[in-house]
C-alpha cells in the first residue's frame, strides 16, 4: 500500500497554487465558500465532482478517483448533514452516510499519496453537559445530545480515524470542529435545515404572505454559537497551512445567542412585523454548546464576520437564489 510522503522539505499548502486539490461536497454551504474562498486566493487546479458524479460512499468508485485524480490535497465538506429534525428522524442515514464517505475518503486519500488531508466534525461531538466553553479535551468525557447522537458518533469516529492514521502512518491528516454555521448556499429546507435559515426561510414567506405569526420550534432557550462560512473557509485554509496535530480543533466565533435572541435578529433582517409564536412540543437539543476556540486563536486565526452582518448577507443572497 503506498502511503503519503510526509516530507517536512515539501511545499506548504499555500505556496503552489497549481496544486490538486480535491474539495468534497463543494456545492453544499461549507464546500462552496471553500472554493470561493481557494479560487480568490488564485488556485487554479480545484477538482471538483458532485454526487451524481462520485458518490463517495462507494468505496471502489472513490478509489478509482483517487488514482485517477491523484489530488495533492484534500478538503472533506461532504457529508448527511442537517438540523435537530432531520438528525432526530434519520439516524441511520446520519450514522451510516457519514461513516462511508470519511472512512472511504479518508482512506483512499492516503493510499494514493495525498500530501495533507482535513477532516470536517462539528461541536455536536462534545458531550451535552459538557463545561462552557467547550475546549478539545472535553471529546468523549460524557453522554452525547440524544437528537444527533449517531452523526456525533460518525463524526467521532472521523476524528480517530485521522489521529490513527497519522500515529500508524505518520500521515498528515487534520480535523477541524466548526461551531453551527450559515450563509450562501445554505439548506434552507423547511423541515430538514438547520435553525437559522430555517427561521429566514419562515419569516420571508410570512412576510410576503402578510402572515400575522410565525411558529419558532422549543422553547427559546438553548444558546447556540454561530459563524459565518466564510470566515470558517478562511479558517479552514489557515489550518491547512499552519496545523498538523493529532488533536482536533475548535473553530468558533466565541460568541452564542439564545434561539429567542436569534429569531429575533432574523426577524428583523427579513422585516418580518408579526408575532413568534413557540412550539415546545419540538425538542430544544442541547441546552449550550459554546467552543473554546482559543488553541486556533492561538495558533494565529480569528474571524470577522458578525451575526448581524452574516445575517444581512444570508438574507440578500437568499433574495437572489432562494426565494419562491
Ligand atoms: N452546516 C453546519 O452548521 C455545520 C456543518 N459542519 C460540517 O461541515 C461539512 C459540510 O456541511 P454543509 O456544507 O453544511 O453540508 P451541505 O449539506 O450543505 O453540503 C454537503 C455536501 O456533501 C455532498 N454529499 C452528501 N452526500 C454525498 C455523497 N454520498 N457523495 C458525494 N457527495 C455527497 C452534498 O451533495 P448533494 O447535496 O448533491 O447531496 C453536498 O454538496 C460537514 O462535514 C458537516 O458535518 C460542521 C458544523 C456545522
Ligand atoms: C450544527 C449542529 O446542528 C444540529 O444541532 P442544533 O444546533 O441543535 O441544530 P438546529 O440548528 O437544527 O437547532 C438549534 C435549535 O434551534 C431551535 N429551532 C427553533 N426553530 C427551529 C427551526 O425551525 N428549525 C430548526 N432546525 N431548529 C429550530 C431548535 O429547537 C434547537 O433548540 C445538529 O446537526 C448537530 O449535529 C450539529 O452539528
Amino acid at each position: 500500500m503506498s502511503g503519503a510522503n510526509n516530507d517536512a522539505t515539501s511545499p506548504s499548502f499555500l505556496s503552489d497554487k497549481s496544486a490538486r486539490i480535491f474539495v468534497a461536497g463543494h456545492r453544499g454551504l461549507v464546500g462552496s465558500a471553500i472554493v470561493r474562498k481557494l479560487q480568490a486566493l488564485g488556485f487554479t487546479n480545484l477538482v471538483l465532482r458532485t454526487h451524481v458524479e462520485l458518490d463517495l460512499t462507494r468505496q471502489a468508485d472513490v478509489e478509482s478517483f483517487f488514482a485517477a485524480e491523484k489530488p495533492r490535497f484534500v478538503i472533506l465538506a461532504a457529508a448527511k448533514v442537517g438540523g435537530i429534525h432531520a438528525n432526530n428522524t434519520y439516524p441511520a442515514d446520519f450514522i451510516a452516510v457519514n461513516l462511508q464517505i470519511q472512512t472511504n475518503v479518508i482512506h483512499a486519500a492516503y493510499r494514493f499519496g495525498v500530501k495533507k488531508l482535513l477532516f470536517l466534525g462539528s461541536s455536536c461531538i462534545y458531550p451535552k453537559f459538557a463545561p462552557q466553553p467547550i475546549p478539545e479535551n472535553a471529546l468523549l468525557t460524557g453522554p452525547l445530545e440524544p437528537t444527533n447522537e449517531w452523526y456525533a458518533i460518525a463524526k467521532i469516529a472521523g476524528i480517530k480515524m485521522c489521529q490513527a492514521y497519522r500515529i500508524q502512518y505518520n500521515w498528515d491528516a487534520i480535523s477541524g470542529m466548526p461551531t453551527n454555521l450559515y450563509g450562501p448556499h445554505d439548506n434552507f429546507h423547511p423541515e430538514n435545515s438547520h435553525v437559522l435559515p430555517a427561521l429566514m426561510r419562515r419569516f420571508h414567506e410570512a412576510k410576503v404572505k402578510g402572515a400575522e405569526e410565525v411558529v419558532v420550534w422549543g422553547t427559546g432557550s438553548p444558546l447556540r454559537e454561530f459563524l459565518h462560512v466564510d470566515d470558517l473557509a478562511d479558517g479552514v485554509v489557515f489550518m491547512m497551512e499552519s496545523y498538523s496535530g493529532l488533536e482536533h480543533v475548535n473553530v468558533g466565533s466565541g460568541k452564542e445567542v439564545t434561539i429567542k435572541e436569534l429569531a429575533e435578529l432574523v426577524k428583523e433582517v427579513v422585516g418580518f412585523e408579526g408575532r413568534l409564536v413557540w412550539d415546545s412540543t419540538k425538542p430544544d437539543g442541547t441546552p449550550r454548546k459554546l467552543m473554546d476556540s482559543s488553541k486556533l486563536a492561538g495558533l494565529g486565526w480569528t474571524p470577522k464576520i458578525s451575526l448581524k452582518d452574516g445575517l444581512v448577507d444570508t438574507y440578500s443572497w437568499y433574495l437572489e437564489n432562494v426565494k419562491q
